[in-house]
């Protein structure tokens, strides 16, 4: 039987009268990459800290490669490595300086796997630079390279996107597809539904520390509710008008001008199309939530009385 990377079981952690993380179970399996995704505050790094032993459930069990902290103590770290927020380096050495004092610390590692570490998250013609010189996105990157160098077999991410600028983040995803696709089991936390839909397999998304969806993307993209739309036309009372009368679609006027309409795509560009034809011109129209994001507000934000039972059904 193969061994979960990551196997936990009604873990639970409270902070005086927090419940920051609420009987959570996930299974990560080998090779997958999975994604915890939910609000700031919805618990993701508090599970992620229970995996490194920073922190210990008050309930529950945490099996990382079949081993628990009670039982193995550090032993569980074999084969993972990551961090959690932001990784911390000496800025007045360079990359390279900082990854071989890393080494050394660690009991050294096997010759020329900090230059390969280097080139797998594209340092390393910048590996020579003061770390005090780099961007953001590119400490990020190091921080990576500085897991890669015990070349775990569980890479654990805390939001590596977070605060990066779109260059950085498009990097940032490209290297966790890289390490995905070379085999590498990684678990990371976003707040991003378009990251976790771009780069994971699976996904628990948390909202006030409990799971409110567990899932493949598949299931997840199969819960979606149709696309909204903003828009803006030369006579609004007429185009909301219209869309009382197209059942497929629905309308709603936004204080301030403009209609916010949903539905499916087809139907939504027919109706745009008899707005034109009636002569009704458009001034705006754009695409406000994706479906994926849209839903990952409906069951983050709403009370769960008001979500569609549809959308839950898959949770339960
Ligand atoms: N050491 C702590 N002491 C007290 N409360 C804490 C502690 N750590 C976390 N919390 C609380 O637990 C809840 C979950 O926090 P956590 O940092 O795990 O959320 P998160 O999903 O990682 O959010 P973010 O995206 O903002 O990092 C929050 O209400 C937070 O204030």
């Amino acid at each position: 039987m193969t061994v979960l990377a990551v196997d936990a079981e009604g873990v639970t952690k409270t902070f005086g009268p927090v419940r920051a993380v609420d009987e959570i179970s996930l299974r990560v399996a080998p090779g997958e990459v999975y994604g915890v995704l939910g609000p700031n505050g919805a618990g993701k790094t508090t599970f992620l800290r229970m995996l490194f032993g920073l922190i210990r459930p008050d309930a529950g069990t945490v099996r990382v490669f079949g081993r628990t902290w009670a039982e193995d103590d550090v032993a569980v770290l074999d084969g993972v490595a990551g961090f959690i927020e932001s990784p911390k380096f000496y800025p007045y050495l360079t990359g390279r300086q900082n990854l071989e004092g890393l080494a050394l610390l660690d009991g050294g590692v096997r010759p020329g796997l900090v230059e390969e570490v280097l080139g797998v998250v594209d340092l390393a013609d910048r590996a020579d630079d003061r770390v005090s010189g780099y961007s953001y996105g590119m400490r990020q990157r190091l921080g990576v390279a500085a897991s890669l160098l015990r070349e775990p077999r569980l890479l654990v991410l805390d939001e590596p996107a977070n605060g990066l600028d779109p260059a950085g983040i498009r990097d940032m995803r490209a290297l966790v597809k890289r390490l995905a696709a070379s085999g590498l089991t990684v678990l990371l936390s976003s707040h991003h539904m378009d990251e976790v839909e771009e780069i994971c397999d699976h996904v628990t998304i948390m909202r006030r520390g409990s799971v409110a969806f567990h899932g493949s993307l598949d299931e997840l993209r199969s819960m979606a509710p149709d696309p909204g739309h903003a828009l803006t036309t030369t006579d609004d009372v007429r185009a909301m008008a219209m869309a009382r009368s197209t059942p497929e679609v629905r309308a709603e006027r936004v204080a301030g001008g403009g209609l916010t309409v949903t539905g499916p795509a087809h139907e939504v560009s027919a109706y745009v199309g008899s707005l034109v034809r009636a002569g009704i011109d458009l001034r705006g129209f754009t695409a406000t939530r994706t479906p994926l994001q849209q839903l990952f507000f409906m069951l983050t934000e709403t009370d769960v009385d008001d979500v569609p039972d549809p959308v839950l059904e898959g949770t339960r």
